[in-house]
């Protein structure tokens, strides 16, 4: 029988999402660099009713991922509707005091995703900064609350999320436009992986927008936030307003989100959301555009979902170079596909138009699609 692990920062309130049954509760003391295995505490955390999964997405998926991904579909399948095997990831934060958060993490049995170590010939140097801990288990910590004034040590995330991060490649004092910002889990880790000459994070959404304001206010000191300008506009817009502003621009497009699609709670909002999912392709070639005219030339855009579909991933790839002037596609970075293999699934995608990971047993991470393009002229 698995066994899981919930760790609780002292001073911190937790909320584990999982059921309880066949939890150990870890009690870190990270100041003194202890970690306490503990029953006790089991008592005093509050399980979230299971989710259902939406039979009507199931099938949905069932009929469109097995004729795109084949056998890959259905072992991603198993890990999709076994919430309770999902890990994740603990993206920690340079700015904070991480006393020995670290050592902690390392004697809960938590290693870095990222080496960090990396020789002068590596073209990936953001390594260096970003420290993502990851555990073979699925192990999960508690998310840490807001206080003002205070900077969080951490933020939780599913690690493939890092793959654009690391493919943007940020170097020192560059111009990065994050187009599709909120909640902030990708500025976030920008700033942990090099310090831009600026960061620009925008969203639409206003409440999301809240939420990425607040994301970047518990995360970066304030020292530092004239390197950040947070905007709430439409980004299909920003191409049109700032051309050729920014060194690289990430488009984490508005997608539908695979892992949290199949747990509709309803089955007429999954069928609602079935019947969006055809416009979402669209949106994100004009979102895709934009970027490419933010962007100067010789810059790189990334383009990144969550979802496994194709019309949202190649195809609007595709559908841009094919209309979009003065702009190549560029291969990720080998060395860190195989830096990663070890952690993520690269799935066999045909057109092999960019990379996708997918969750498979033991490599839970994914769904994150990811490719990288480069504005010649
Ligand atoms: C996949 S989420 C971004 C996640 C974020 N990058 C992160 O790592 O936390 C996509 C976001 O795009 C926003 N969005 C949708 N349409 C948009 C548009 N036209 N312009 C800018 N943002 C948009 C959505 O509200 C959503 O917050």
């Amino acid at each position: 029988m698995f066994s899981s692990k919930l760790c609780c920062i002292k001073g911190f309130s937790s909320s584990p999402l999982l059921a309880l049954k066949s939890f150990t509760c870890v009690l870190i003391d990270s100041s003194q660099g202890q970690c306490t295995v503990t029953n006790t505490l089991a008592a005093q955390c509050k399980s979230k009713p299971q989710r259902q999964v939406c039979k009507t997405v199931l099938k949905h998926f069932d009929a469109q991922y097995s004729e795109e991904l084949g056998e890959q579909w259905w072992s991603a399948r198993d890990v999709l509707l076994n919430p309770l095997s999902w890990q994740y990831g603990v993206l920690l934060n340079r700015f904070s005091d991480l006393a020995n958060l670290r050592q902690c993490l390392t004697g809960l049995g938590y290693t870095n995703l990222l080496p960090q170590t990396c020789p002068e010939s590596q073209s990936h140097t953001t390594h260096m900064h970003l420290q993502c801990f990851i555990h073979r288990d699925p192990v999960r910590i508690p998310t840490q609350g807001h206080h003002s004034g205070w900077l969080k040590q951490y933020y939780l995330l599913n690690a493939a999320s890092l793959l654009p991060v690391l493919t943007l490649n940020v170097k020192e004092g560059e111009n990065v436009l994050d187009l599709c910002a909120a909640p902030g889990g990708k500025s976030l880790a920008i700033l942990q992986a090099a310090t831009p000459g600026l960061l620009h994070s925008n969203e639409l959404d206003k409440h999301r927008y809240d939420w990425l304001l607040k994301t970047l206010e518990s995360y970066f000191p304030p020292t530092l936030r004239h390197l950040l300008s947070v905007t709430h506009l439409d980004g299909r817009s920003i191409g049109s307003m700032r051309p050729g502003a920014y060194d690289k621009v990430l488009v984490d497009a508005p997608c539908s989100n695979d892992r949290s699609w199949l747990y509709t709670p309803d089955t007429h909002q999954g069928e609602m959301w079935l019947k969006e999912r055809t416009q979402l392709p669209l949106l994100q070639k004009e979102l895709l555009c934009s970027a490419l005219a933010a962007v100067r030339p010789g810059g790189v855009v990334v383009y990144s979902t969550c979802t496994m579909s194709r019309a949202e991933n190649q195809s609007v790839v595709e559908a841009v170079l094919a209309s979009y002037q003065g702009v190549e596609l560029l291969d990720l970075d080998q060395q860190l596909i195989d830096s990663l293999s070890d952690h993520f699934y690269f799935a066999h995608l045909r057109p092999s138009v960019g990379q996708l990971v997918i969750p498979q047993k033991g490599k839970t991470w994914g769904p994150m699609y990811v490719s990288q393009l480069r504005r010649i002229y």
